[in-house]
């Protein structure tokens, strides 16, 4: 299950509150007031977890709610402060808080996401809604006019609020494959962006996305992600860094090298990258997904495509040469129908409700 988006209720704790005391002691048994203040209600934090790509766990639990505070004691003592949860959710976790209006002629109430935080970095922590402060003991209410206070204060209550909770993926479509297949060439040839292309592998060391027109006003994402090994599953390399950003794109495309540069068999390397992309995640795998069969323009290419065709006769197929532009109409037209957005129609966050 591929949860993206959740919409989520928190309450953060309540401060406890002051207390009422007077002092009694064995030979003061009507000593000052000494009522200590409450302690603090605990907050409902999110922290981003890179190990995390999916809002799942907010599927079961809708509700995030923290501790209130203890009331204060006798003896000035302060209650005891609750202690902050903490969520983890992925990086790149945009946060909106849902307002309910009323519509103050038609008494109608409509429902408005309203930004509230957008969690990009690693490990970065947010304070979704604060926890109450304590509140004050009679101790503190002691004047030289008015020595037995009665009045203390309550604990304030914690915030709360609806919230919806987005996972941003980083591109509608993601490049695939292994290092030297052309996948930079590609996005290069596709829009406007300028990725670094040569002939050793792991040229490409961070994720670029660029921007595909598609004409009409009609655009898509498309990131270029460094090539992926063998055991990248077990992090070998970079493998878990480079797997994480390819779980953020919509659909996949796996670039092969058909024309076998240095000995490599295009229908082995692509058999690894699947392997690898399965092994690291299941739900990955099951992403839709075509094959971009690239450098037709070797003469070799051929004979590999046929190949490919045959051991993988139900994925769509595209035979292209980045380089020469071969095939690459057919391609970009395949793009427009299935990440293609009309950018002059305004958006508006998918309603979550069940
Ligand atoms: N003949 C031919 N060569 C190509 C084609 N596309 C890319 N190349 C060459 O293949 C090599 C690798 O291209 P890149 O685009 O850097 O490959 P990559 O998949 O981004 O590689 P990494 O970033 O290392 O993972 C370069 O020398 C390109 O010029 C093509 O269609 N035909
Ligand atoms: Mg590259």
């Amino acid at each position: 299950m591929f949860v993206d988006q959740i919409k989520v209720f928190a309450r953060a704790g309540k401060g406890g509150d002051g207390s009422m005391h007077f002092h009694r002691g064995k030979f003061r048994p009507k000593g000052g007031p000494d009522g200590g203040d409450g302690g603090k209600g605990a907050s409902v934090v999110l922290q981003t977890d890179p190990s995390t790509n999916s809002l799942r766990q907010f599927f079961f639990t809708t509700k995030l709610l923290a501790k209130d505070g203890d009331k204060g004691g006798a003896n000035q003592c302060t209650g005891r402060s609750a202690e902050d949860v903490i969520y983890k959710i992925p990086v790149g976790t945009v946060i909106s808080k849902i307002v309910e209006e009323e519509d103050p002629e038609t008494g109608e109430t409509s429902i408005r996401y309203e930004p509230f935080a957008d969690l990009a970095e690693p490990h970065q922590t947010f304070v979704l809604c604060k926890g109450g402060k304590g509140g004050k003991g009679n101790v503190h209410f002691k004047t030289s006019t008015h020595q037995s206070p009665r009045e203390t204060t309550p604990g304030e209550p914690g915030e709360e609020g609806r919230f919806h909770f987005e996972l941003r993926s980083i591109a509608d479509a993601g490049l695939v494959g292994f290092p030297n297949a052309g996948k930079s060439t590609l996005l290069s040839k596709l829009s406007a962006a300028k990725p670094k292309i040569a002939n050793y592998p792991f040229t490409t060391l961070q994720p670029l996305v660029g921007v595909i027109h598609f004409g009409d006003h009609r655009r898509g994402t498309m990131a270029d992600i460094p090539g992926l090994i063998e055991g990248a599953s077990q992090n070998i390399g970079l493998g878990h860094d480079f797997l994480r950003h390819i779980m953020r794109c919509r659909t996949l495309l796996f670039v092969v090298d058909t024309a076998g540069t240095e000995g490599r068999d295009p229908i082995s390397d692509l058999e690894t990258v699947r392997k690898e992309v399965k092994l690291y995640s299941d739900e990955l795998a099951k992403r839709p997904w075509i094959i971009v069969a690239n450098k037709m323009d070797v003469e070799e290419s051929e004979e590999h495509l046929t190949r490919l065709k045959d051991r993988f006769k139900r994925i769509k197929i595209f035979p292209i040469s980045a380089e020469s532009g071969l095939g690459m109409d057919k391609l970009r037209a395949h793009l427009d129908k299935q990440i293609g957005v009309d950018t002059l129609v305004s958006f508006a966050p998918a309603s979550t409700d069940s």
